[in-house]
């Protein structure tokens, strides 16, 4: 018997499709994944300002931001990789119930995890961008100068070097960093959420 077994789920008079009402447009997680420098936060933070410039509700959870605060107590080995993608995919479920568009920029480098943070969320809830740019183009971007220090073994089990990145199979979108300008792969993003009905023209 788990810890759950007198806890029983409360619904709530005022629910998701009440709040979708109220804002005029479905709610999601735009789940970015791709490697360090791969542009996932330049390119989270450019659509988060286009959606909120259209008068949308968003809010965007960035990996560094997110390990200053509630994880702050985890690190990047799998299992910790593991349990911070678990907590953002829980984090991300409640702001979809609370009726916005949630944008995550965080590597995300495990299918397993990414499959695991999709299935919290209901069928059509879970948009997986795939931000894909080369590694010899990241290292070269290198924009905080972890790929130095990680070639100089100061960073142990560093994404890309010395751990693994999964990349995704299927997902909805993919956007090639280092071929497309920020400008593109915002309107990508943007013509998607319009075509699919997720937010009006
Ligand atoms: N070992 C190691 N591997 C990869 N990245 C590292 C590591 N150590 C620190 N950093 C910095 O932490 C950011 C990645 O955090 P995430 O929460 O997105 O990682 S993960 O999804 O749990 O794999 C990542 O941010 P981005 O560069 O924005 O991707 C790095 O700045
Ligand atoms: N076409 C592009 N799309 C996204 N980022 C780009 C592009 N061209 C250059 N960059 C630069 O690459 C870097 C990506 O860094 P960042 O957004 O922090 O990546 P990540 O969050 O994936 O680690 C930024 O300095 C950004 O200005």
């Amino acid at each position: 018997m788990g810890p759950h077994i007198n806890i029983i789920w409360h619904h709530t008079a005022v629910t998701k499709d009440d709040r979708r009402k109220l804002n005029h447009h479905k709610s999601a997680v735009l789940w970015f994944t791709g490697l360090s420098g791969a542009g996932k936060s330049t390119i989270a933070n450019a659509v988060e300002k286009c959606l909120y410039e259209k008068g949308l509700r968003t809010y965007l959870l960035d990996g560094d931001n997110i390990r200053h605060g509630i994880n702050q107590d985890l690190g990047f080995s799998p299992g910790d990789r593991k349990e911070n993608i678990r907590r953002i995919g829980e984090i991300s479920k409640l702001f979809v119930d609370a009726g916005m568009i949630v944008i995550t920029a965080f590597i995300s480098p495990f299918r397993e995890d990414r499959k695991m943070a999709r299935s919290l969320l209901e069928g059509e809830e879970f948009i997986e961008v795939y931000i894909k740019c080369s590694l010899d183009e990241c290292k070269k971007r290198d924009p905080k100068g972890l790929y130095k220090k990680a070639k100089a073994g100061e960073i142990p089990g560093f994404t890309g070097i010395s751990s693994p990145y999964e990349e995704p199979k299927q997902p909805e979108i993919i956007i090639e960093s280092d071929k497309q300008s920020i400008t593109e792969s915002v309107d990508q993003v943007i013509n998607y959420l319009v075509e699919k009905g997720y937010i009006p023209d």
